[in-house]
């Protein structure tokens, strides 16, 4: 890797910027459920008096150059800055296959700008908005030199440079401060205040003179402290957090015509030292050795020396996650308290070597450092002390017993202690003044821990919103009180956090934000924030479905915030239940019903009666237990089969829109199904339908079908029983209850599955299933939503010029002026191997050599040439077919493309939706990367729809 290189073409910040947010409903908090933990849920059933219908790895060391990788990790002294830092190349950089056609973009969104509510970034949030100064991308002095790698890992490459001297930038001027007596975020937007309730403790509340309006960017935040978790070291940088793994950027547009872009190539290169963490390159690696790393990997070799903990680094015996978070928290905070030599180190470097600090910090990057060096020790003081339900942790003695908790103790101090009579005193913060509890490694040990897992964040990725480290915030973030019934989201940009306003909020209203996933019913929120946060929620919209059906409901609560809603008071949109009468025709899609939970604590039985058909089943504990557990056993066996036809499936199915299928008209004979299916087959010029793991699709079907009592696709008949009959285990009420949390699990997995598979059809319908379900979930903006709804463009996207390059497909033998004989052969053969060669490597995000397919940019372009040889005015609809027409385009159209373009034309509205936009700029901010490569997705799906209609001069029968 040659240092240089990768030196001038990374901007830290403009690649930090672009990976996550807090899209999937994540809790601040290490041990937050991610997107695809699981609640347990109970049971649904219906409301009798309801009738709504709602549903939803430098090696360059920075290290000597006589030093190897693998033998001598970097020696330092602690207090020096050291730039020796090392590479070798992670092999998990992979992308997942997309097409980008390499067009110009269109310009329509922009004429959006308009729209109300668009981000409204004010002066005042941290940074909000400061002038970030450029990057002075200098080239740093390097050399080059390759080392050997073991087998266990693999690439490594070795960079001996000499990097250069360290310097930091004066100070800030108007670096923000805590106050003794207080907390003052000296932003004019934001304080924090007690709450009324002493239980809550101190919250965020607005300072504005006037309404923070939907879409005000409230501030922003860097982590005082941030690391990668265990599962995305070596896909994820631990400087930027950069995700390797998310879509390729803007930037790489260009380079991507083949499908295969830059980023699919880019590989992550790992430390050394300690051969744990992982860096785009060595940019990255110096910002990260000087701010956090230098300590931290020689405290990990310095545990390694012992075998047990060798294994947790080395074997991953148990997850560093929090361990090395907690390390950074202590080093930092002990970095303060020798802040004098610290300081003085700082002013000799500063005027050394400038345009270091354009690369180690930029501006805004560097005040911020600088000023949470200084403070951020005191704010977590702050946070010592806690609200009098925070204390009830450590007071219960949960904290101490906790093997786990142990574990990662006993980690952190063979990190950041060696004596064992240090341990002890890091352990109990002895030796410091009582009350204080400061150490000289830090405060008590188990306080630090319990305050990192009650205040640390759950970093995501805002694209496929997976949580991909942890961090902790010092300054406006931690005092953010939890509501089910959110005004704010939070999302990350590398492990910066911003923090946007969803409703409109009056001066002086606190600011909330959910820690948990906003899905689940209100016994179920409830008692994920008990187990978690240690308290009882009572936000308007757990007054409005109170968690206890005895207790009354607080409508006005709710109505205050949303006066246009209107649920029925006690039915919770939430939940869903339909009913079990098969016979029941009036059961087309989930219905809300009555939280029954509590009920059935107290009852123990609870007779459900469907308000269409008066079917009455009963429920009890056990039966909504068999159900839940055989729902999850369901989406297990779907998750499986999909794994298990994973080879079959990639081989045979790119050539298959799955049309006909979805085509299908509905039929109660199995046979008759069978024989329209090879019907449609044939129709479009398909001697099989390649069903892609035939006994996936079917176990998904099974498990929707089972979980919400309506088929999918209509593509499956249900048995039917008359009313009354006794049912068995897989016609209970609950198995056909809508446990949503499961419903969306399942939708999700089917997702993840299909893309994985390359099965773009199946994929695009789930995700236009998880936008529904989602949509009808969370009430107002949520980020999830939008993150969805971009899914869906991208796959809409896909498909579109899946379609253009089938189409097109005899358009390069023209070019080459092939005979045409042979064109006419092509076309008279859709399913000739070359076809679907070309078309598989489209799928696959690359065209392969000698297939005809150059990707779908180049060939847009190249009926984008021929459009304009006939054509100056793209506008003009007539001259345009006239042109394409006048080219000697050969081009087939098999019934099935025809089918898919129709139905992906009829997608362009919801795509295009404007409240989807606005859940993009409410939520992410209107100039955020990923609305622009929304932006970017639409145009090139409409320019694909649009080449992908011009006129055919031959069809396929
Ligand atoms: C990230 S802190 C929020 C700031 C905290 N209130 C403080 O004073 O430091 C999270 C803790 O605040 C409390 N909290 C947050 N939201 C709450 C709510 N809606 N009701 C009661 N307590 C809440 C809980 O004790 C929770 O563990």
């Amino acid at each position: 890797m040659d240092p240089t290189v990768e030196n001038t073409t990374t901007d830290e910040h403009s690649v930090a910027a672009a990976t996550a947010t807090a899209t999937t409903p994540t809790s601040p908090s290490s041990v937050t459920p991610s997107r695809t933990n699981k609640t347990k849920r109970n049971y649904r059933t219906k409301n009798r008096d309801t009738s709504s219908d709602n549903e939803h790895e430098a090696d360059e060391v920075m290290k000597d150059d006589t030093q190897t990788e693998s033998t001598q990790p970097p020696q330092q002294p602690a207090d020096s800055i050291n730039s020796n830092l090392p590479y070798v190349k992670s092999q998990n950089a992979q992308n997942i296959g997309e097409v980008y056609p390499g067009l110009a973009r269109l310009s329509f969104l922009d004429q959006d700008s308009g729209v109300e509510g668009g981000e409204t970034e004010q002066e005042g949030g941290l940074g909000a908005a400061r002038p970030r100064r450029p990057l002075q991308q200098k080239p740093l002095p390097s050399k080059q030199q390759q080392s050997t790698t073991s087998a266990e890992e693999r690439e490594e490459q070795t960079i001996t440079s000499e990097p250069p001297m360290e310097i930091l930038a004066a100070p800030p001027s108007t670096s923000p401060s805590a106050t003794s007596s207080g907390i003052s975020t000296e932003s004019s937007l934001v304080e924090i205040k007690d709450t009324a309730l002493e239980n809550k403790g101190r919250g965020l509340f607005s300072a504005a003179k006037d309404v923070l309006k939907a879409g005000t960017l409230v501030f922003k935040e860097m982590g005082y402290c941030q690391v990668v978790n265990d599962a995305s070291l070596s896909s994820v940088c631990s400087a930027c957090f950069k995700d390797t793994r998310e879509e390729q950027g803007e930037d790489e547009k260009s380079a991507s015509v083949g499908g295969v872009s830059a980023s699919n190539q880019r590989k992550l290169v790992r430390c050394a030292g300690c051969k744990v963490v992982w860096y785009c390159n060595k940019t990255c690696q110096i910002k990260d050795w000087k701010l956090h790393h230098q300590l931290e990997c020689q405290g990990i070799q310095q545990s390694m020396k012992n075998a047990v903990m060798k294994d947790v680094w080395t074997k991953r015996s148990m997850d560093t996650t929090t361990v090395r978070a907690l390390c950074r928290l202590v080093r930092r905070r002990e970095r303060v308290r020798t802040s004098a030599a610290y300081k003085a180190e700082h002013k000799k470097m500063d005027t050394a070597q400038k345009q270091v600090n354009e690369v180690y910090y930029s501006g805004l990057d560097q005040k911020e450092e600088e000023w949470l060096d200084e403070h951020g020790a005191t704010w977590i003081d702050q946070y010592l002390r806690a609200p009098a339900s925070n204390q009830d942790v450590s007071s219960k003695g949960a904290l101490n017993e906790s093997s786990q908790f142990t574990k990662i103790m006993a980690v952190v101090m063979s990190c950041v202690v060696a004596a064992k009579e240090d341990r002890a005193a890091f352990l109990r913060g002895s030796g410091e003044p009582e009350g204080d509890g400061e150490g000289a490694s830090g405060t008590k040990g188990f306080e630090l821990l319990r305050k990192l897992l009650s205040y640390g964040f759950s970093l995501t990725n805002l694209e496929t919103t997976t949580v991909v480290g942890l961090a902790l915030y010092v300054q406006s973030m931690p005092f953010m009180n939890h509501s089910c019934l959110p005004n704010c989201v939070y999302t990350f940009k590398g492990s910066r956090v911003e923090c946007r306003v969803i409703r409109d909020i009056q001066p002086g209203e606190e600011l909330t934000i959910s820690y948990i996933d906003q899905i689940g019913t209100t016994q179920e929120r409830q008692k994920q924030l008990k187990e978690q946060y240690h308290f009882t929620c009572d936000c308007p919209l757990c007054q409005y479905f109170p968690a206890n059906p005895l207790l009354q409901p607080n409508q006005d609560a709710l109505l205050a915030v949303f006066p246009d809603l209107n649920f029925a008071p006690l039915l919770d949109p939430k939940q869903g239940f339909v009913c079990p009468n098969i016979a029941c025709t009036t059961r087309s899609d989930i219905g809300p019903i009555l939280a029954m939970e509590s009920q059935l604590a107290i009852y123990n039985k609870v007779e459900c009666k469907c308000e269409s058909c008066g079917h009455v089943a009963e429920l009890t504990q056990e039966i909504v237990q068999e159900n839940q557990e055989e729902a999850e056993r369901i989406i297990a066996r779907f998750v499986r089969e999909m794994n298990g036809a994973s080879d079959q499936q990639v081989k045979s199915d790119s050539r298959n829109f799955e049309l006909a299928k979805i085509k299908l008209p509905e039929t109660t004979d199995e046979k008759a199904a069978e024989e329209a299916r090879k019907a449609a087959a044939a129709m479009g010029g398909m001697n099989s339908v390649h069903e892609p793991s035939a006994a996936a699709l079917q176990c998904f079907d099974e498990a929707y079908r089972s979980l919400t009592g309506v088929a999918p696709l209509q593509t499956r008949i249900k048995p039917r029983r008359s009313a009354g009959s006794p049912m068995d285990i897989s016609e209970d009420p609950v198995h056909h209850s809508a446990l949503h949390c499961l419903v969306r699990q399942l939708e999700q997995a089917g997702f993840d599955e299909a893309v994985s598979h390359k099965n773009w059809v199946f994929a695009l319908h789930r995700s236009l299933e998880l936008e529904r379900i989602l949509n009808n979930t969370y009430i107002g903006y949520h980020p999830l939503k939008a993150v969805q709804g971009y899914y869906t463009c991208k796959i809409v996207n896909l498909l579109a010029n899946l379609l253009l390059e089938e189409s097109t497909i005899e358009i390069e033998e023209s070019d080459h002026e092939q005979d045409s004989d042979e064109d006419e052969e092509m076309a008279g053969n859709s399913d000739d191997e070359r076809d679907l060669k070309a078309l598989r490597d489209a799928m696959s995000g690359g065209a392969s050599k000698g297939s005809k397919g150059h990707g779908t940019g180049s060939m847009q372009e190249q009926l984008l040439k021929r459009k304009q040889k006939g054509s100056a005015n793209p506008e003009d609809d007539t001259k345009r077919k006239m042109a394409a027409n006048s080219t000697p385009i050969k081009r087939i159209q098999t019934e099935s493309s025809r089918q898919l373009l129709m139905y992906l034309k009829s997608l362009i509205p919801k795509i295009e939706d404007p409240e989807l936009l606005q859940q993009f700029r409410v939520c992410w901010g209107k100039d955020g990367k990923l609305a622009n490569r929304y932006r970017y997705q639409v145009d090139s799906l409409k320019q694909a729809l649009y080449y992908a209609e011009l006129p055919f001069q031959e069809t396929k029968p």
